[in-house]
């Protein structure tokens, strides 16, 4: 369980997150939206230490972050944009081993890991490809697999969908809703809600670093709409969309 209790980040005059209380269970599969700069990004930013609060506290599995947060960054993954920033290793099998191999676990166990990982973001048997010959949307893809292998209590992807084609999008978001099922926490930051919006549990809108919104998916279409944030239906082509607003 991820809780945050009144979390304020102020960055000089910007309140970037204000006040925000929430708590996201187990299993839970959550989408936070927003127009830009309403604070998305740094809230989801504390759930593993990458940001010390203004006031208030974020707990995992009910331990605060604060006080471990190497606790914290083995329960919660991240997936941020520009996952290059992140590589460590020259060939894909190597980096989404890197994690794994850190834990200490087997051989076997790794190689499983591994190859379910890469699977889940359509780059199975692509191990031995060299990591600067790949495109943006593989590269992000890398990124994803990368967080995947670790098998977090609890996975945060900001943005993950970024450049990725249709089939990689499918396989991806197929694979966060087996997670979510089988009790990992998914939390996905998004404007692209799309389908998504009818994959997940719960969805919350935040607006100048304040929650707007906090409502089971199932309402989700109707609170944004009363809230003006555009909603494209499921059917709609890529590229017609209109921006989001709040
Ligand atoms: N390191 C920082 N230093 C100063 N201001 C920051 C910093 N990080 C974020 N901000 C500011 O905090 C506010 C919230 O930013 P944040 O990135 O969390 O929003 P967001 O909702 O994720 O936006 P986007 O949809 O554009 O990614 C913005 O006004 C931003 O300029």
């Amino acid at each position: 369980m991820i809780e945050v209790q009144s979390l304020t980040q102020q960055f000089g005059e910007t309140t970037a997150v204000d006040t925000v209380s929430l708590t996201i269970n187990d299993g839970e599969f959550v989408l936070i939206t927003g127009p830009n700069g309403s604070g998305k990004t740094t809230l989801v930013r504390h759930f593993n230490g990458l940001r010390t609060p203004t006031s208030g506290t974020v707990q995992v599995n009910a331990m605060p972050v604060s006080e471990d947060v190497v606790a914290a960054r083995t329960a919660v993954g991240m997936v941020f944009q520009h996952p290059q920033d992140g590589f460590v290793a020259a060939t894909i099998g190597a980096d989404v081993a890197f994690g794994p191999e850190n834990l200490g676990l087997s051989h076997d166990e790794i190689n499983r890991r591994v190859t379910n990982a890469l699977a889940a973001v359509n780059l199975s048997d692509r191990e031995p490809d060299r990591i600067d010959s790949l495109s943006g949307g593989e590269m992000a893809r890398v990124g994803i697999a990368g967080a995947l292998a670790m098998e977090p209590d609890h996975l945060v992807l900001d943005e993950p969908f970024t450049g990725l084609d249709e089939p990689a999008r499918q396989s991806v978001l197929e694979h966060l809703k087996t997670l979510s099922e089988r009790g990992t926490s998914v939390i996905v930051v998004t404007h692209d809600l799309r389908d998504l919006i009818d994959c997940c549990d719960r969805v919350i809108a935040m607006n100048a670093g304040a929650v707007a919104i906090d409502c089971p998916s199932t309402d989700a279409r109707d609170a944004l709409s009363d809230a003006a944030v555009y909603v494209p239906p499921v059917s709609e082509p890529e590229g017609e969309s209109e921006p989001e607003s709040l």
